[in-house]
């Protein structure tokens, strides 16, 4: 009936969900600074390399006055502080190296990290949310959204290549956004039958994902694979599965004992779900190792991004409507929509190739060669074995997505 379809309709307006026209899932034009209260974290946050470098992280961090978030009302803020925190916090645990974790996060950090994480239905460690959807700036305010107009407000030991591989995450994100908003008129044009619209709006999705590939390629020019491996990749490690901090992280004065939580990961990235799911790609994985991991992806992203994922699930199915609808040119149209996605996470696979499976290959090997104790966790954070092999799985499940002609 008609209200029905309208309200499968609002169901889906992306603005309920803290998602924009233009930017999609990143946080447009995200707060840079604090009032002044909050100074003792801005002065870590924006110094931490060099903090790290001399060695000068903990005392500070030791030295932070116990701040109260109150003052924290609105919502940019509150992401802002959640970054800024996040940060501190993944240079407190590894600054030492990944063989060194420190196993106590001090209360002066845990206890506001903690209230905020709260506040923002996010986990107390950084996210993809954080780190790349809402930690930019625009140089030249009124310059282009290009990679040279565009810098990161936090980042960590590896310099350029710890600043690009945030950025080129970002450009990819903004990318996605015309594929985003295109994912409303498919659900209304499914609802209504309308195969026009529905064809245009498919073929939107399509460039979109070829753009987000284009902007992916930045990544070789502007992240190099040693450091991002040896380096940058440590400070995203999180504490879970982790065998060197057994039962987590302490977060002092919130828990009275350890907590696990997940490093940052692209599996954390909305934009790696939604298209997916808007395609019906992961229909039979109700069990299964891949089900459970999706779903413990969308605990580390904001709730209006995962609430929007899962609206996407229960709505109309846009696959069953294609078939049913016996139209080539329209099933032209869904084919080539998941033929874009299949080539992006090729792409993607090539990128965790050269940037983690060759330098973990190499470091092994070195490993060996020197006897030393080579510690690499299965983290399934940026790229690990597993995060490998869930690429993989993806892949090939969007492969499979294909309609064969009927
Ligand atoms: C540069 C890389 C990265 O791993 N970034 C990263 C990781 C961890 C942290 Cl903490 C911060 C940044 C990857 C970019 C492209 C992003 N992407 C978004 N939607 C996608 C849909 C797809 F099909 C797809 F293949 C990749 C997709 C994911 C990240």
């Amino acid at each position: 009936m008609e209200q029905d379809k309208t309200s499968a309709e609002n169901l889906i307006k992306i603005d309920r969900y803290l998602i924009s026209e233009d930017y999609g899932f990143v946080l447009p034009h995200p707060q840079t600074e604090l009032p002044s209260y909050f100074d003792p974290w801005m002065e870590i946050a924006s110094n931490l390399s060099q903090l790290i470098e001399n060695c000068q992280l903990h005392s500070k961090v030791e030295k932070m006055p116990l701040l109260s978030t109150h003052a924290l009302t609105d919502y940019k803020e509150q992401r802002l502080a959640h970054l800024a925190l996040g940060f501190i916090t993944m240079g407190y645990v590894w600054q030492e190296g990944s063989d060194k974790a420190q196993k106590v996060l001090p209360e002066t950090l845990a206890v506001p990290f903690c209230k905020l994480s709260e506040i923002l239905d996010l986990p107390p460690v950084l996210v993809y949310a954080d780190c790349v959807l809402a930690n930019w700036k625009k140089k030249d305010p009124f310059g282009p959204l290009s990679i040279e107009n565009l810098d990161v407000i936090f980042s960590f030991p590896g310099g350029e290549t710890s600043k690009g591989f945030f950025l080129v995450s970002l450009l990819v994100e903004m990318a996605a956004a015309p594929g985003i908003r295109a994912i409303p008129k498919i659900i209304s044009a499914v609802l209504h039958e309308d195969v026009a619209s529905l064809e245009n709006a498919l073929q939107d999705v399509t460039s979109s994902i070829s753009k987000m590939q284009d902007a992916f390629k930045l990544i070789h020019g502007y992240v190099n694979p040693e450091i991002f491996f040896n380096t940058l990749r440590i400070y995203l490690s999180g504490w879970k599965d982790n065998p060197l901090m057994a039962g987590g992280l302490l977060y002092e004065g919130v828990w009275k004992t350890p907590r696990e939580f997940s490093g940052g990961s692209a599996g954390q990235s909305s934009t790696l779900h939604c298209f997916d799911v808007l395609l019906g790609i992961y229909p039979n994985l109700e069990c299964g190792s891949t089900a459970a991991y999706l779903q413990s992806l969308r605990d580390y992203m904001p709730a209006s991004h995962r609430a929007f994922i899962q609206a996407i699930a229960l709505g109309p199915s846009l696959r069953h409507f294609v078939l049913a609808a016996g139209n080539d040119s329209l099933q032209e149209a869904f084919n080539s929509c998941v033929s874009a996605l299949v080539a992006l996470r090729d792409y993607h696979i090539q990128v965790v190739t050269r940037y983690i499976s060759i330098p973990a290959g190499k470091q092994k090997h070195r490993g060996c060669l020197f006897h030393n104790a080579v510690v690499t966790f299965p983290e399934k954070g940026t790229g690990g074995t597993s995060f490998m092999c869930f690429l993989k799985t993806i892949r090939d499940l969007t492969k499979k997505a294909q309609l064969l002609d009927v």
